[in-house]
C-alpha cells in the first residue's frame, strides 16, 4: 500500500501541537522539515548500523542516515503536559534531525521517515520520544548481551581508545564484578562502579529487560519490534522481511543486490564489517562465565516480556535467548 504524501503543517505551536509521526513542517518556501515514522532505538553493537544501510536501500525508505541523538542529549525535561510543550518539542526535533539537509515534498513524499539512534534504548525518556511522535514505530535490535559488552570494549579500544577502555576486558571486569556470599550470580560492585560510569553503561546496557520495560510503560507493544543481530547474520533477508512487515513495506529485492563478504556476511554495497580488523584479544573464558551468569536473570526477564509482548518479529531462528547457568 502506497503512503499517502506528508502532511505539511506550518511551523507554528498550533500545527505543532496537533502533529505526530510522519508530518513535515514548512520552514522556507521548499524547505521541510518532517518527525520520522520510525525510529531504531538500539542498541549499540547489534548491527543497526548495517540495518539502516539495508533499509536505506528500500525505495519507499527515506532515512535521516548517521545517529541523530536528539533525545539522549536534551538537558531539561520539556514541559510535555501542555500543548505549547509538546509542539516545541516536535518543532525542535524535526529541525534538529534535517538540520543539515532539509528535505523537498518530493523527497519526502511516499516515503517512510527513519531515524537510528542505539543510545536511545537506555539513555532516552520514552514518554518524551512518545511526546514528540505519538504514534510512532519503534524497532529494537539486540544481541546476546556478553557478546555486546566485549564489542562495544573492544570498539572503545580500537577506535576510541578512551582512557576508561585501556585495561584488559577481564582487568576491567574483574574490577567491578563480584560473586559474593553463596550467591550464583555475581553482582555489580557499586563502589567500582561509581568509579567506573562508561563501564557501568557498557555492563548495564545488556539487562534488556530494565530498559525494555521502560519502554514498554508508554509504548503500545504492537508499535515495537525486536529483531537480534544473530538473526540477521544467519539470515538477513528474512529479517528484512519481518521488519518490512512491521513497518507495512513491500518486500524489497535484496537478494538481487546483497553480495557475501570476504568475512561471509551478507552485505549492500560498502559495509564496515567488510573491513579487516587485526586479531584482537579474547576475553577469558571465566570472565565469559561470569558475565553470562550476570546477565542470565535478564535474559529469562527479557524473554517472558518479549513472549508476554508478543515483540519478537523473527521467530526462525529463535532468538538466542538460551540461558547457559
Ligand atoms: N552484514 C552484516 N551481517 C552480520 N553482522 C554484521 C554485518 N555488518 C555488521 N555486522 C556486525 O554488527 C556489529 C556492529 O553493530 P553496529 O552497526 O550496531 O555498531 S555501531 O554501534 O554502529 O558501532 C559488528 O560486530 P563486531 O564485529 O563485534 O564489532 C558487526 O560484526
Amino acid at each position: 500500500m502506497a503512503l499517502p504524501p506528508p502532511r505539511v503543517l506550518l511551523a507554528s505551536t498550533d500545527a505543532a501541537a496537533r502533529a505526530d509521526a510522519g508530518d513535515c513542517f514548512r520552514l522556507r518556501a521548499h524547505e521541510l522539515a518532517c518527525l520520522p515514522h520510525v525510529i531504531n532505538i538500539g542498541v549499540q553493537k547489534a548491527g543497526t548500523g548495517e540495518l539502516q544501510t539495508w533499509l536505506g536501500a528500500h525505495p519507499r525508505l527515506l532515512p535521516h542516515g548517521g545517529e541523530v541523538h536528539f533525545f539522549d542529549t536534551l538537558r531539561r525535561e520539556p514541559p510535555c503536559g501542555r500543548p505549547r510543550g509538546r509542539a516545541a518539542l516536535r518543532l525542535r526535533y524535526a529541525r534538529f534531525l534535517w538540520r543539515r539537509r532539509r528535505l523537498t515534498a518530493a523527497e519526502a513524499s511516499g516515503k517512510l521517515l527513519y531515524e537510528k539512534t542505539p543510545a536511545y534504548f537506555d539513555q532516552a525518556r520514552p514518554e518524551v520520544v512518545m511526546c514528540a511522535v505519538p504514534s510512532a514505530r519503534l524497532l529494537l535490535m539486540l544481541r546476546m548481551p556478553t557478546a555486546r559488552a566485549v564489542s562495544a570494549y573492544r570498539m572503545c579500544q580500537r577506535e576510541l581508545q578512551l582512557k576508561w577502555c585501556r585495561s584488559s576486558f577481564d582487568a576491567a571486569l574483574a574490577r567491578v564484578l563480584t560473586l559474593s556470599g553463596n550467591r550464583s550470580v555475581p553482582s555489580l560492585r557499586k563502589a567500582a562502579l561509581r568509579r567506573e560510569p562508561h563501564f557501568r553503561r557498557l555492563l548495564m546496557m545488556g539487562q534488556y529487560a530494565l530498559h525494555l520495560r521502560r519502554w514498554l510503560r508508554v509504548v503500545p507493544p504492537r508499535r515495537v519490534g525486536v529483531v537480534w543481530l544473530e538473526q540477521f547474520k544467519y539470515d538477513p533477508f528474512a529479517c528484512l522481511a519481518a521488519v518490512e512487515d512491521f513497518l507495512g513495506l513491500e518486500h524489497h529485492a535484496y537478494r538481487e543486490m546483497a553480495t557475501k563478504n570476504s568475512a561471509g556476511l551478507w552485505v549492500i554495497g560498502k559495509s564496515k564489517s567488510s573491513v579487516i580488523r587485526p586479531p584482537e584479544s579474547r576475553p577469558s573464558a571465566s570472565s565469559i562465565a561470569a558475565l553470562e551468569a550476570f546477565y542470565s536473570p535478564w535474559q529469562r526477564r527479557l524473554k517472558e516480556l518479549l513472549l508476554n509482548y508478543n515483540l519478537s518479529l523473527v521467530h526462525t531462528p529463535a532468538p538466542p535467548l538460551a540461558l547457559n547457568t
